[in-house]
Protein backbone atom coordinates (compact mmCIF):
# COMPACT_ATOMS: atom_id res chain seq x y z
CA UNK A 1 0.00 0.00 0.00
CA UNK A 2 0.92 3.56 -1.35
CA UNK A 3 -0.36 5.75 1.49
CA UNK A 4 0.13 10.00 0.43
CA UNK A 5 -1.91 12.49 2.99
CA UNK A 6 -2.35 15.56 1.87
CA UNK A 7 -4.12 18.76 3.82
CA UNK A 8 -5.28 21.68 1.86
CA UNK A 9 -6.02 24.93 3.21
CA UNK A 10 -9.74 25.00 2.91
CA UNK A 11 -12.57 23.11 0.58
CA UNK A 12 -12.32 24.77 -1.98
CA UNK A 13 -8.34 23.77 -2.61
CA UNK A 14 -9.29 20.39 -1.44
CA UNK A 15 -11.99 20.17 -4.15
CA UNK A 16 -9.96 20.98 -6.69
CA UNK A 17 -6.61 18.76 -5.63
CA UNK A 18 -9.37 16.03 -5.33
CA UNK A 19 -10.75 16.98 -8.85
CA UNK A 20 -6.87 16.96 -10.38
CA UNK A 21 -6.39 13.42 -9.09
CA UNK A 22 -9.45 12.13 -10.40
CA UNK A 23 -8.61 13.26 -13.21
CA UNK A 24 -5.61 12.10 -13.50
CA UNK A 25 -7.02 8.68 -13.10
CA UNK A 26 -10.01 8.35 -15.18
CA UNK A 27 -7.02 9.46 -18.05
CA UNK A 28 -4.26 6.86 -16.89
CA UNK A 29 -7.12 4.02 -16.77
CA UNK A 30 -8.70 4.53 -20.29
CA UNK A 31 -4.75 5.03 -21.48
CA UNK A 32 -4.13 1.71 -20.05
CA UNK A 33 -7.01 -0.21 -19.61
CA UNK A 34 -9.27 1.61 -22.82
CA UNK A 35 -12.22 2.13 -19.38
CA UNK A 36 -12.40 3.84 -15.96
CA UNK A 37 -14.53 1.64 -13.29
CA UNK A 38 -15.05 4.39 -10.67
CA UNK A 39 -17.37 4.25 -7.33
CA UNK A 40 -18.57 7.26 -5.62
CA UNK A 41 -18.97 8.23 -2.16
CA UNK A 42 -21.85 9.92 -0.95
CA UNK A 43 -22.92 13.06 1.48
CA UNK A 44 -22.30 15.80 1.08
CA UNK A 45 -18.49 16.74 1.05
CA UNK A 46 -18.07 15.00 -2.74
CA UNK A 47 -21.31 16.91 -4.57
CA UNK A 48 -19.06 20.05 -5.35
CA UNK A 49 -16.36 17.56 -6.80
CA UNK A 50 -19.30 15.82 -8.76
CA UNK A 51 -20.38 19.43 -10.23
CA UNK A 52 -17.27 20.21 -11.45
CA UNK A 53 -15.94 17.05 -13.00
CA UNK A 54 -19.47 17.72 -14.76
CA UNK A 55 -18.04 20.95 -16.48
CA UNK A 56 -14.97 18.65 -17.88
CA UNK A 57 -15.58 16.94 -21.48
CA UNK A 58 -14.47 13.41 -20.88
CA UNK A 59 -14.35 9.96 -22.81
CA UNK A 60 -18.39 9.08 -20.99
CA UNK A 61 -18.14 6.18 -23.24
CA UNK A 62 -15.09 4.95 -21.58
CA UNK A 63 -15.92 5.32 -17.71
CA UNK A 64 -18.31 3.16 -15.82
CA UNK A 65 -19.67 4.86 -12.82
CA UNK A 66 -20.55 2.69 -9.47
CA UNK A 67 -21.43 3.82 -6.19
CA UNK A 68 -19.76 2.43 -2.98
CA UNK A 69 -22.89 2.32 -0.92
CA UNK A 70 -26.62 3.72 -1.00
CA UNK A 71 -29.39 4.52 1.55
CA UNK A 72 -32.23 2.09 1.11
CA UNK A 73 -34.66 4.96 -1.03
CA UNK A 74 -35.20 5.18 -4.43
CA UNK A 75 -33.13 7.24 -6.51
CA UNK A 76 -35.68 10.52 -6.18
CA UNK A 77 -36.04 10.29 -2.51
CA UNK A 78 -33.23 13.68 -1.09
CA UNK A 79 -31.07 11.19 0.65
CA UNK A 80 -30.76 8.97 -2.44
CA UNK A 81 -26.25 8.96 -3.38
CA UNK A 82 -27.19 8.16 -6.44
CA UNK A 83 -29.91 10.89 -7.01
CA UNK A 84 -27.04 13.30 -5.77
CA UNK A 85 -24.38 11.76 -7.97
CA UNK A 86 -26.88 12.26 -11.09
CA UNK A 87 -28.19 15.97 -10.07
CA UNK A 88 -24.88 17.24 -9.96
CA UNK A 89 -22.72 15.00 -12.71
CA UNK A 90 -24.28 12.05 -14.18
CA UNK A 91 -27.28 13.63 -15.57
CA UNK A 92 -25.44 16.69 -16.83
CA UNK A 93 -23.14 15.09 -19.68
CA UNK A 94 -23.87 12.62 -22.40
CA UNK A 95 -22.83 9.41 -19.77
CA UNK A 96 -24.40 6.36 -21.54
CA UNK A 97 -27.30 4.88 -19.26
CA UNK A 98 -25.62 1.52 -20.01
CA UNK A 99 -22.69 3.03 -17.69
CA UNK A 100 -24.36 3.54 -14.72
CA UNK A 101 -24.66 1.32 -12.36
CA UNK A 102 -26.71 2.16 -9.10
CA UNK A 103 -26.89 0.09 -6.19
CA UNK A 104 -30.51 -1.25 -6.60
CA UNK A 105 -33.30 -0.60 -3.69
CA UNK A 106 -36.13 -1.73 -4.85
CA UNK A 107 -36.56 -5.04 -3.22
CA UNK A 108 -38.24 -5.17 0.35
CA UNK A 109 -35.25 -7.36 1.74
CA UNK A 110 -32.01 -5.21 1.24
CA UNK A 111 -29.99 -8.71 1.39
CA UNK A 112 -31.58 -9.39 -2.22
CA UNK A 113 -30.73 -5.96 -3.08
CA UNK A 114 -27.31 -7.02 -2.50
CA UNK A 115 -27.05 -10.11 -3.67
CA UNK A 116 -28.59 -8.85 -7.13
CA UNK A 117 -25.64 -5.99 -6.96
CA UNK A 118 -22.40 -8.55 -6.11
CA UNK A 119 -24.04 -10.70 -9.29
CA UNK A 120 -23.67 -7.19 -11.46
CA UNK A 121 -20.31 -6.95 -10.37
CA UNK A 122 -19.61 -10.19 -10.89
CA UNK A 123 -20.94 -10.31 -14.35
CA UNK A 124 -19.97 -6.67 -15.13
CA UNK A 125 -15.76 -7.82 -14.06
CA UNK A 126 -16.48 -11.30 -15.28
CA UNK A 127 -15.17 -12.92 -12.25
CA UNK A 128 -14.83 -16.31 -10.99
CA UNK A 129 -16.50 -17.11 -7.69
CA UNK A 130 -14.64 -15.90 -4.86
CA UNK A 131 -12.48 -13.36 -6.61
CA UNK A 132 -12.36 -9.62 -6.23
CA UNK A 133 -12.99 -6.87 -8.88
CA UNK A 134 -10.28 -4.47 -9.08
CA UNK A 135 -11.65 -1.05 -9.58
CA UNK A 136 -9.79 1.84 -10.51
CA UNK A 137 -11.06 4.34 -8.35
CA UNK A 138 -12.77 4.20 -4.92
CA UNK A 139 -14.09 7.34 -3.54
CA UNK A 140 -14.98 7.72 -0.03
CA UNK A 141 -15.67 9.61 3.21
CA UNK A 142 -15.73 9.24 6.38
CA UNK A 143 -18.37 10.00 9.22
CA UNK A 144 -18.26 11.60 12.30
CA UNK A 145 -18.43 8.00 14.02
CA UNK A 146 -15.31 7.05 11.68
CA UNK A 147 -17.34 5.13 9.27
CA UNK A 148 -16.67 5.16 6.13
CA UNK A 149 -19.22 4.08 2.80
CA UNK A 150 -21.75 2.61 5.24
CA UNK A 151 -19.39 0.12 6.91
CA UNK A 152 -21.22 1.74 10.37
CA UNK A 153 -19.25 1.41 13.86
CA UNK A 154 -20.50 -2.31 15.81
CA UNK A 155 -22.01 -3.49 12.90
CA UNK A 156 -22.13 -7.26 10.98
CA UNK A 157 -21.04 -5.41 7.99
CA UNK A 158 -17.67 -4.91 9.15
CA UNK A 159 -16.88 -9.01 9.47
CA UNK A 160 -18.29 -9.41 5.85
CA UNK A 161 -14.87 -10.79 3.96
CA UNK A 162 -16.24 -13.16 1.53
CA UNK A 163 -18.65 -11.05 -0.51
CA UNK A 164 -18.50 -8.02 -2.74
CA UNK A 165 -21.44 -6.34 -1.46
CA UNK A 166 -23.56 -6.44 2.00
CA UNK A 167 -26.72 -4.68 3.91
CA UNK A 168 -25.08 -1.68 5.95
CA UNK A 169 -27.25 -0.42 9.28
CA UNK A 170 -26.82 2.90 10.21
CA UNK A 171 -29.14 3.38 13.30
CA UNK A 172 -31.45 0.61 12.17
CA UNK A 173 -31.49 1.78 8.74
CA UNK A 174 -30.75 -0.55 6.15
CA UNK A 175 -28.01 0.13 3.56
CA UNK A 176 -26.34 -1.66 0.34
CA UNK A 177 -22.40 -0.94 0.93
CA UNK A 178 -19.10 -2.26 -0.83
CA UNK A 179 -17.04 -4.56 1.78
CA UNK A 180 -13.79 -3.90 3.15
CA UNK A 181 -12.13 -6.41 1.50
CA UNK A 182 -13.83 -4.99 -1.90
CA UNK A 183 -12.49 -1.69 -1.72
CA UNK A 184 -9.15 -2.92 -0.73
CA UNK A 185 -8.86 -4.33 -4.19
CA UNK A 186 -8.74 -1.10 -5.65
CA UNK A 187 -5.95 0.38 -7.44
CA UNK A 188 -6.60 3.95 -6.06
CA UNK A 189 -8.82 4.65 -2.72
CA UNK A 190 -9.22 8.34 -2.59
CA UNK A 191 -10.45 9.86 0.90
CA UNK A 192 -12.27 13.38 0.79
CA UNK A 193 -12.73 14.75 3.86
CA UNK A 194 -13.47 18.37 5.14
CA UNK A 195 -14.95 20.30 8.52
CA UNK A 196 -13.39 20.13 12.09
CA UNK A 197 -16.01 17.37 12.87
CA UNK A 198 -14.14 14.91 11.59
CA UNK A 199 -11.40 15.28 13.78
CA UNK A 200 -11.75 13.20 16.72
CA UNK A 201 -12.44 10.58 14.35
CA UNK A 202 -9.45 10.81 12.37
CA UNK A 203 -6.87 10.77 15.55
CA UNK A 204 -8.18 7.40 15.94
CA UNK A 205 -8.40 6.02 12.01
CA UNK A 206 -4.42 7.37 12.21
CA UNK A 207 -3.56 6.68 15.70
CA UNK A 208 -1.24 3.25 15.88
CA UNK A 209 -3.63 1.45 17.55
CA UNK A 210 -7.41 1.46 18.01
CA UNK A 211 -10.59 -0.58 17.47
CA UNK A 212 -11.50 -1.24 13.96
CA UNK A 213 -14.65 -1.69 15.19
CA UNK A 214 -15.30 1.36 16.14
CA UNK A 215 -13.61 3.06 13.65
CA UNK A 216 -14.30 1.47 10.62
CA UNK A 217 -12.23 3.89 8.20
CA UNK A 218 -9.42 1.94 9.62
CA UNK A 219 -10.25 -1.28 7.62
CA UNK A 220 -9.34 0.43 4.04
CA UNK A 221 -5.72 -0.84 3.63
CA UNK A 222 -6.33 -0.93 -0.10
CA UNK A 223 -3.44 -3.26 -1.93
CA UNK A 224 -2.90 -0.05 -4.18
CA UNK A 225 -3.10 3.85 -3.32
CA UNK A 226 -4.33 5.19 -0.60
CA UNK A 227 -5.07 8.97 -0.62
CA UNK A 228 -6.20 10.90 2.28
CA UNK A 229 -7.19 14.44 1.03
CA UNK A 230 -8.29 16.88 3.93
CA UNK A 231 -8.95 20.28 4.80
CA UNK A 232 -7.44 22.23 7.36
CA UNK A 233 -10.01 22.53 9.63
CA UNK A 234 -10.38 18.15 9.48
CA UNK A 235 -6.76 17.21 9.06
CA UNK A 236 -5.18 20.03 10.76
CA UNK A 237 -3.44 17.92 13.72
CA UNK A 238 -2.52 15.17 10.78
CA UNK A 239 1.14 14.22 9.86
CA UNK A 240 1.26 14.53 6.18
CA UNK A 241 3.34 12.53 4.08
O1 LIG B 1 -23.90 7.37 2.18
C1 LIG B 1 -23.14 8.12 2.80
O2 LIG B 1 -23.51 8.97 3.63
C2 LIG B 1 -21.66 8.11 2.50
O3 LIG B 1 -21.24 7.21 1.66
C3 LIG B 1 -20.93 8.19 3.80
O4 LIG B 1 -19.96 7.21 4.02
C4 LIG B 1 -20.28 9.56 3.77
O5 LIG B 1 -19.11 9.53 2.96
C5 LIG B 1 -19.93 10.02 5.16
O6 LIG B 1 -21.08 9.89 5.97
C6 LIG B 1 -19.47 11.48 5.14
O7 LIG B 1 -20.58 12.26 4.75
P1 LIG B 1 -20.38 13.86 4.55
O8 LIG B 1 -19.50 14.02 3.35
O9 LIG B 1 -21.78 14.37 4.31
O10 LIG B 1 -19.75 14.37 5.82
Amino acid sequence: MNKIVEVLPDKDALIQRSLAIVLDKIQAAIAERGRCTIALAGGGTPKPLYEQLATHDLAWDNIHIFWGDERYVPADHPDSNEGMARHAWLDQVAFPPANLHPMPTANPDPAVSASQHESELQQFFQLQPGEFPRFDIILLGIGDDGHTASLFPHTEALQVRDRLVTVGNKDGQPRITFTAPLINHARTVLFVVAEASKRPALAQIFAPVADDNIYPARLIQPEGELWWLLDQAAGQDLRRS
